[in-house]
């Protein structure tokens, strides 16, 4: 292919970058003479790291100002964590590529204790998401959570400092980031089921620019697409956003995909769950079939409440 510039908006944190630099290192193997430029960019959820992410509210906080870039013409592609895109993609722009999926689970990171069944009843535990609470108070109701935000070399030295007995994070951002060897544990998806999307990597483009959608192609995998699109499909029949305690996760087995759904209280009362299996073909409908499981079983009480609270 002649030579030709595309360019990647990506935020500026250091699993971002991983994330774009993985994007572009792709491309120029799968297109030689691609010549691929990072510009970098600045979210509102770059800028509001002090606040719990559940109070900031709005969906796409990580995600808008790449978006503008590319309406505006200053990008082509923008590289995101499946986990923080939004539901729905704003018009001119759609997911081109969903990249194979590495390590979806949760991890845990200690320096004193080697696992979570080693945690005392009263362990200091730090974490950012509900999602992440609601599974770890409901098997350790007397410990204390404490909000962890910010990037992940950031939540690292805050552990390192001695502020928690043990904090949890996405085994794949630690992965990503080489810091493997600090996983005490990584949890199973019936210990801490993952995020929608967790571990994922999507690629994001003007709907109507054929050349960039056809240099994303060999990108794509579709059996980490039928997994994470039966994730999403799950979390927009519950109309769910990054601020509630929802968890998600597809796996692929041969013909079979399984997905199972989990619904909580931030205190880790009231879970609820579900899973089904379907043909990989029909991600979308598993995904409304699960959320409307866990509907069914009273999901939507405990999500009411959740937005109705200040
Ligand atoms: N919300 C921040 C975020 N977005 C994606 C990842 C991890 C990497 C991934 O899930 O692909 C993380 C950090 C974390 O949750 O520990």
């Amino acid at each position: 292919m002649a030579s030709h510039l595309l360019r990647i908006a990506t935020r500026k944190s250091p699993l971002a970058l991983w994330q774009a630099e993985h994007v572009a290192a792709r491309l120029r193997a799968a297109h030689p003479g691609l010549q691929v430029e990072l510009v970098g960019m600045t979210t509102r959820g770059d800028k509001l790291l002090d606040a719990p992410l559940a109070k900031v509210g709005g969906k796409g906080l990580f995600v808008k100002e790449l978006e503008q870039g590319m309406l505006e013409g200053r990008a082509d592609i923008a590289v995101h964590s499946m986990k923080d895109v939004p539901v729905e993609f704003p018009e001119g722009l759609h997911l081109a590529a969903i990249l194979e999926r590495e390590d979806p689970r949760d991890a845990l990171i200690s320096h004193r204790y080697r696992n979570f069944a080693e945690l005392p009843d009263n362990a200091r535990i730090g974490t950012s998401s509900l999602r992440r609470q609601c599974q770890i108070k409901s098997r350790l109701p007397g410990c204390t959570l404490y909000d962890l935000r910010g990037n992940i070399n950031t939540r690292l030295a805050r552990l390192d400092a001695g502020e928690f007995d043990a904090i949890v994070l996405a085994a794949a951002g630690l992965k990503r980031l080489g810091f493997q060897e600090r996983i005490a544990e990584t949890l199973t998806p019936e210990h801490s089921l993952p995020a929608i999307g967790q571990g994922a990597i999507g690629v994001e483009c003007r709907s109507t620019d054929a050349r960039t959608n056809a240099l994303l192609e060999p990108l794509h995998h579709p059996p980490t697409a039928w997994c994470v699109l039966a994730e999403r499909a799950m979390n927009r029949r519950l109309d769910g956003g990054c601020q509630v305690p929802i968890a998600g996760f597809a796996q692929l087995d041969g013909d079979t995909l399984r997905l199972r759904g989990l619904v909580g209280n931030p205190d880790g009362s009231g879970i609820i769950r579900a899973e089904a299996s379907a043909h990989p073909s029909a991600f979308e409908a598993l995904g409304e079939q699960v959320a409307e499981q866990l509907l069914g079983q009273g999901a939507d009480e405990i999500l009411r409440r959740i937005y109705a609270a200040p």
